[in-house]
């Protein structure tokens, strides 16, 4: 379970000296499901993602992972236990273009050690069917792109994926497939989170969570 208490994020603002940018009472997300955040724009749902992996630095509150406050970690232990724990899926990719799929499914290796090993990145690409006969991925289609992405955020069998709009610049047969993917991790027992505008992607979620300016204002669960 990840759950969030409490939890105030502010920022700098010229105007009003500091500025809320996420305001979150009490909100869980459980094990085996997919959860979709949506909102408008600048409601606060990447921020709402980068606080769970622990990019973003609260101003109050705690997030807890699996029994574990990580917001008490210091900072290399929370570098490690990212490393490890969370998969992130983002909307323009983050892979290195001159790299191969295979070195760019295999990068996270490179960042230091991990307490589980990696999966095999060869078996990573047949399962997310990444073409193995590209030299570099920026030779290759979005849809295909977004599938090497999937594959580097599953090396380390994380047991939460973080997903940021990952679908939006997709069309709808890769999309689909992406989503398809992520339920298929949550069907294995992890937690998903993924932002998105993408009516089909709510429509198959377990729970939806509605942001307005940081706010939680609605959560919709499937019947
Ligand atoms: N480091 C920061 N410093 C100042 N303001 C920030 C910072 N990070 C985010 N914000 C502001 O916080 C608000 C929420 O941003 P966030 O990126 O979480 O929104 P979002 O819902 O993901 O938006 P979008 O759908 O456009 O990506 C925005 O007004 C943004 O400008």
């Amino acid at each position: 379970m990840v759950s969030l208490k409490k939890i105030n994020v502010e920022v700098p603002d010229t105007a009003n000296d500091r500025r809320a940018i996420l305001t979150i009472e009490d909100l869980s997300f459980p094990p085996g499901e997919l959860t979709v955040v949506a909102g408008p724009s600048g409601s606060g749902k990447s921020t709402l993602l980068n606080v769970i992996s622990g990019i973003t630095p609260l101003t109050s509150g705690s997030v807890t992972v699996f029994g574990e406050t990580v917001t008490d970690f210091r900072e290399s232990r929370r570098d490690a236990w990212r490393r490890q724990t969370v998969g992130m899926i983002f909307q323009d990719f983050n892979l290195i273009g001159e790299l191969s799929p295979l070195d760019n499914i295999r990068l996270p290796e490179s960042f230091g050690k991990a307490a589980r090993p990696a999966a095999d990145a060869r078996s990573l690409m047949k399962r997310f069917g990444v073409p193995e006969d590209r030299t570099t991925v920026s030779r290759m289609s979005r849809g295909e792109q977004q599938r090497v992405a999937i594959a580097r955020a599953l090396l380390f069998d994380p047991r939460i994926i973080l997903a940021d709009e990952p679908t939006a610049s997709l069309d709808t047969k890769n999309g689909s497939f992406v989503i398809d993917s992520l339920i298929e991790e949550a069907a294995k027992g992890k937690t998903v989170i993924a932002v998105s505008h993408d009516p089909e992607f709510a429509a198959r979620a377990a729970t939806t969570i509605h942001l307005d300016h940081g706010r939680v204002v609605r959560k919709d669960r499937a019947q």
